[in-house]
Parts: structure tokens; C-alpha cells; sequence
């Protein structure tokens, strides 16, 4: 039974409502100063805590409730510790609203100080939610409006906070002491003595938030889930609304990450498919439909079974396109039209994804690796027409940097050591992941020769520089007309020759584009 329950709270919504409730199921309230008030100005019968406590609200707030009546009312075990309470006049406490001063807000807006900071780090509201959590055996805890309207239906069902709830909440007050501590931890750890944040702080902590177990993971044998930020970026894949189809995979949730991050580099219609992680074909044009074609055609066997990500609203004649071709895991677009949607439905297995328009990305890529992370910038960087330096005698046609430009986006996408070749804004041959770059670009040779895709006059990009004239000198016999690449190797010369010679165009970006 609940009989007392303790209200303090910096975030007011539902509190009156939630008040209200618990005075008509006869519950006594005590309450700090503003949420004191906030009850009396709605009418409502309630004890301030300094009355309860016999000592008084000081510090401009700093000591409120850090008092053992409060705290042994929380923490008493019911049954154990009864004549303990009573000979020291400490009342229990069966309920406790907590919510915490704005920490996270607060540091968030621009010019926060140090001071402004440092005031909105709550003591007194941590210290009774631990406590409360702790005792969850005898104590219930809120500490999200959202969880008041359950709690009013239980409590006006049953009279009471049920055991499993009880700890349900206690699980969920500890999770939100760890997300506020580590937002702390995560501002003053950054936080530099001339007031500059650094970009990696001295303690790295992270808040994930549990969307799914997995079948599996990247095989049968091995267990996964999938989690994700606290604070989700919108417009990234966590943020993403399944329409319908199977349970997502790990090796399904990973490639769909590499689809979107690369359709997006692009900004008029484009259609990405990925295979194991790495493009397998990218095209942009005039409508959804014709960049599917395109890309498609790259390479129909490895599309078997893949990826599909477009910048573009899903349409139905995209959708049938897709469906009526081929086997597909899982297709995503910023929203899915309905007639789309009706014809997806007759392959009830394929996973449709909607992921609400948004730019974001994710500030930081995280590897773990034996014991540790690796943290780094994500690699963001955009190359325009403007940073390209021509190397060659020949300077590219405005098509050829078209090209260029639309390849190299692909390359930043295409594990290392990437060649890609294209035309026309369609990948007609893609070598990845090989452990050397002449390799690469035999296969996307291969692979452009297979599909019968004219390589004479493509464009082929480099993901870094070439170490020696031998992958110039193959793309020159393949008929490759213009090259990108970051530049910057020791042979530069004799592979700035190798391209005059051919009487190719070639173009350095002075930026690499590893994928690993
Ligand atoms: N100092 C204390 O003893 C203390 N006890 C509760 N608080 C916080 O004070 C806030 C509510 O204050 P008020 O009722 O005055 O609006 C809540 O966010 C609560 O977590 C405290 N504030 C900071 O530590």
C-alpha cells in the first residue's frame, strides 16, 4: 500500500495530474519548494519536505531532501527496520517522483558556462532515486513522466505498484543515474582549462539503448543485438521504421548503414545496392527507377540477395521493378509510398524500411577492437569540382569531371583498396577489399567485361594514390579515359606519365578515402 509518496521534480509535466490521482487514493504528499508550490497553486494538500524534515531548504537548493528522514524512509526495510524508524520518528516513504535538474539541456545549448553547469548537476535527486531503487522491494520510483499514466492505471486497478513493476522501475531509475552521471563524466572529461571541449575526453562512456535481440550474428553460432544511441541522430539508420517483412539480421543491419550513408552523399535521385558490405552498384538519374536500372545493371549476380537504399521516396513502379526481378533482403527509402508498399507486400519476407528525411551523422566511428575502441572523426569529407587539382596534359571534359566527382563519392563507400569505374553517373565495375590496388582493378575490369559494360571512355577512381604505373597502365588498356585519386605517392611522376601517355585526364583530390 502506498501511503506517502515524495514529489520532486524539475520537469513538471503530468504532475498535477499525477497528484491529483494519488491524494484521491488517499496518498500523503510531501514535496520541495517549486514542486510544493506548483501543488498548492493546483489546489492540492501537501507537505513541504523542510516541514516534514524539521530543517530547512538552504544553498539555494544545494540541500533539499540529503536528510536521514528522508533518505531512512526510502531505505527502510519494511518489516526489518520498522522499530529502528519509529524510535528515530522517520515515516516511510512508499513513493518517490524524481526528476533531475536539466544537466543534458543545460550543457547543450551554446555559451553554457562552467558555473551554469555545474549548478544543474542534481545531488539530492540521484542520492533519493538510488536510495528508492535500491529498497525497490518496499518502494516504487518514477523518474520519467512517461511512466506516470501506467503507474496511475496499475495503482487505481490494484491499489498498489505490483513487485515486477516495482523493480521494472528500479531497473529504469538506475539506467537514468547512469545516463545523467555519464553525461557529466562526458562534459567535464572534454572540458579543457581554457574552456574549449576536446574532441576525444579523457573517459570515453556510452548510453545504448537496447532495440532488439538478433537471431544471430555475423553467423548462426554467434549471439547478437541490436542497440542504439541514447540520443539518436535523425535521418541515421537507428532512427529507421520497419513496414513490414523479416526480423532484420546483424549482416542486414550493417550493410543497410553502408546503402544509406552512401545515397546519401548524393543529392539528385540515387539508388545504392550493397553486397557484404560493399557497394555492388550505385547510379544517380532523373527518377528513382532509372537510378535502380542503372545500378542494377552494374552487376545482377551480386545484387542477388542484396541492399537497395534510395534518396527518393519508394514509388510503385520502382517497387515492382525490384520485385518482379529479383531477390532482395531489404529495401530503404527517406518514406514509402502505399501503392509501393501494396506491391512489397507480395514478397512477405523482403524487409522495408522507412528512414525519415535528416542529414544527420554520427559525429564519431567507433571500432572495438581486444580491449579497446578506436575512435575517430567520421569521414565526412565532401570533394567538389573546385578541389581537384588536374594533373595531366589533358584536363578533364565537363562530363569526365561529372563523372569523376560521382565516382570518387562511391569509392569513400567501397572497402580498400576500392577502384571503381564508371559512366554516365552509372558504377560499371567495382573491385574491393583487395590487399592490392592493381588487383582491384583487375576485377572491376572483370566485372565490367562480365555484364558486357563498355569500359572505353569511363572514369575510374582510386580510394588512395597509386604506388606505382601499373594500375595506370591497366585502366589505359581497359580504355579508362580519366582518373581520380588522392595523389601524393613517391612515384607521382612516372604515374602522372603513364596517364599522358594514354592521353587520359587526371585529376588529384588531395584527400584518401580509406574504408577498412
Ligand atoms: N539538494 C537536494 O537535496 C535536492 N533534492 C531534490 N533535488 C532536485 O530538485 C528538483 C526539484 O526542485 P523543486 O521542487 O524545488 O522544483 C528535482 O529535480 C530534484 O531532483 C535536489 N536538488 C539538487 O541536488
Amino acid at each position: 500500500m502506498i501511503q506517502r509518496a515524495l514529489l520532486s521534480v524539475s520537469d513538471k509535466t503530468g504532475l498535477v495530474e499525477l497528484a491529483r490521482a494519488l491524494v484521491q487514493l488517499g496518498v500523503e504528499l510531501l514535496s520541495t519548494g517549486g514542486t510544493f508550490r506548483a501543488l498548492r497553486e493546483a489546489g492540492l494538500p501537501v507537505r513541504e519536505v523542510s516541514e516534514h524534515t524539521g530543517f530547512p531548504e538552504m544553498m539555494d537548493g544545494r540541500v533539499k531532501t540529503l536528510h536521514p528522514k528522508i533518505h531512512g524512509g526510502l531505505l527502510g526495510r519494511r518489516g526489518t527496520d520498522d522499530g529502528l524508524m519509529q524510535e528515530h520518528g522517520i515515516a516511510p516513504i512508499d513513493l518517490l517522483v524524481v526528476n533531475l535538474y536539466p544537466f543534458e539541456q543545460t550543457v547543450a545549448k551554446p555559451g553554457c558556462t562552467l558555473e551554469q553547469a555545474i549548478e544543474n548537476i542534481d545531488i539530492g535527486g540521484p542520492a533519493m532515486v538510488r536510495s528508492a531503487a535500491k529498497n525497490w522491494l518496499h518502494v516504487a520510483v518514477l523518474t520519467d513522466p512517461a511512466q506516470y499514466a501506467g503507474a496511475m492505471d496499475e495503482l487505481s486497478r490494484h491499489g498498489e505498484l505490483g513487485r515486477d513493476t516495482r523493480f521494472k522501475l528500479s531497473v529504469a531509475a538506475f539506467n537514468r543515474i547512469a545516463q545523467y552521471d555519464a553525461a557529466i563524466s562526458d562534459y567535464l572529461s572534454a572540458l579543457q582549462e581554457d574552456g574549449a571541449r576536446m574532441e576525444f575526453p579523457t573517459q570515453a562512456n556510452s548510453n545504448f539503448i537496447k532495440v532488439q535481440d538478433l537471431r544471430y550474428g555475423e553467423n548462426p553460432h554467434q549471439q547478437a543485438a541490436f542497440y542504439r544511441d541514447l540520443y539518436p541522430v535523425p535521418g541515421t539508420l537507428a532512427t529507421f521504421r520497419q513496414l513490414q517483412g523479416k526480423e532484420l539480421s546483424y549482416n542486414n543491419l550493417a550493410d543497410a548503414d553502408t546503402a544509406l550513408e552512401c545515397v546519401r552523399e548524393f543529392s539528385e535521385p540515387a539508388c545504392v545496392i550493397v553486397k557484404h558490405a560493399n557497394p555492388c552498384g550505385v547510379a544517380v538519374a532523373d527518377s528513382a527507377l532509372a537510378a535502380y536500372e542503372l545500378a542494377y545493371a552494374t552487376d545482377p549476380t551480386s545484387a542477388f540477395g542484396g541492399i537497395i537504399a534510395f534518396n527518393r521516396p519508394l514509388d510503385a513502379a520502382t517497387a515492382q521493378a525490384i520485385v518482379s526481378r529479383q531477390f532482395v533482403e531489404v529495401i530503404m527509402a527517406p518514406s514509402i509510398d502505399p501503392a509501393a508498399l501494396e506491391i512489397t507486400a507480395t514478397k512477405t519476407n523482403v524487409r522495408v524500411l522507412a528512414i525519415p528525411a535528416g542529414d544527420g551523422r554520427n559525429r564519431h566511428d567507433v571500432k572495438r577492437i581486444g580491449s579497446g575502441l578506436l575512435i575517430q572523426t567520421g569521414d565526412h569529407r565532401v570533394v567538389t569540382a573546385d578541389d581537384l587539382k588536374v594533373v595531366t596534359k589533358r584536363a578533364p571534359t565537363a562530363a569526365e569531371i561529372q563523372d569523376l566527382l560521382f565516382c570518387w563519392r562511391v569509392a569513400k563507400f567501397v572497402k580498400s583498396n576500392a577502384i571503381v569505374y564508371a559512366k554516365n553517373r552509372q558504377t560499371i565495375g567495382i573491385g574491393a577489399g583487395q590487399m592490392s590496388r592493381v588487383y582491384s582493378a583487375k576485377i572491376a575490369g572483370i566485372k565490367a567485361a562480365d555484364e558486357k559494360l563498355v569500359v572505353r571512355g569511363s572514369v575510374m577512381a582510386s580510394d588512395a594514390f597509386f604506388p606505382f604505373r601499373d594500375g595506370i597502365d591497366a585502366a589505359a588498356a581497359a580504355g579508362i579515359a580519366a582518373v581520380i585519386q588522392p595523389g601524393g605517392s613517391m612515384r607521382d611522376g612516372e604515374v602522372i606519365a603513364a596517364a599522358d601517355e594514354a592521353g587520359m585526364a587526371m585529376v588529384f583530390t588531395g584527400v584518401r578515402h580509406f574504408r577498412h
